[in-house]
């Protein structure tokens, strides 16, 4: 190990912060609902180079509580926010249990983070479709023949042969996509901008939607 156990916590205080030309953030400029700035605020990543600037963190709770997060990319924005996965996934069974999640996006190169809550409802199966048969074969393959995040023994043939039954499968039908393959919709309720600063201060706007409607409030937070 490079790092001595007991160093770790002054290594951390003297690790490298955020670069000093980040973009400002006018939060009394800011339009009046949220959606339009979060791709503003993606455009300006994916223009910068950002590395993955669509990954995304996806909060899900089942009915027990247990809390679990991973990184999904964004695939889509309209009203709401759109990412792609198994329904029969661990993440795809706690959101049929309990629909509300959040998602958090952060570039680190910008000093910007938006976090998202709402409920996940999955979209129409062409939606689901299309991203599936858009993906490389090799991704639809996989997904095809290996249930996501279940366990698998290395030494057993079975998986190869499903795989490669998959393979067969994709290189015959390129319109293929398997029923679990779902897109979903996340339509937000709190949407929560965050900026730093080279002032360590930090400027943050929090958007919460009026009811049921199209209508929203936003209100600045402390730090
Ligand atoms: C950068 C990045 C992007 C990812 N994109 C997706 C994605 O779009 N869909 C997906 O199902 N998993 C994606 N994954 C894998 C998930 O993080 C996760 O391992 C997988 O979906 C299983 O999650 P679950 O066991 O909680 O259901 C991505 C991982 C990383 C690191």
């Amino acid at each position: 190990m490079s790092i001595e156990t007991r160093d770790i916590r002054r290594i951390l205080r003297q690790a490298k912060t955020f670069p000093p030309d980040m973009p400002a953030f006018d939060a009394d400029a800011a339009p009046d609902e949220p959606l339009g700035l979060l791709v503003d605020w993606l455009s300006a990543a994916i223009e910068a180079g950002v590395n993955q600037p669509h990954a995304m963190t996806l909060s899900t709770c089942d009915s027990t509580g247990h809390v679990t997060a991973r990184t999904l990319l964004l695939k889509d924005v309209d009203d709401a926010l759109w990412f792609a996965s198994s329904d029969e996934s661990p993440k795809g069974r706690q959101m049929a249990e309990n629909p509300h999640v959040a998602l958090t996006l952060y570039w680190r190169e910008q000093g910007r983070q938006i976090r998202v809550e709402g409920q996940a409802q999955p979209g129409p199966a062409e939606v689901g479709a299309a991203d599936f048969t858009a993906r490389h074969p090799d991704s639809r393959a996989v997904a095809i023949a290996l249930p996501q995040s279940s366990a698998y023994d290395p030494g057993s043939q079975e998986p190869q042969a499903r795989l490669a039954a998959a393979r067969e499968l994709v290189a015959q039908d390129d319109d293929f996509a398997p029923d679990d393959w779902t897109a979903y919709r996340v339509v937000p309720t709190v949407v929560e901008f965050w900026q730093a600063t080279t002032g360590r201060d930090q400027v943050r706007l929090r958007y919460d939607r009026v009811g049921e409607g199209t209508g929203w409030t936003s209100t600045r937070l402390w730090p």
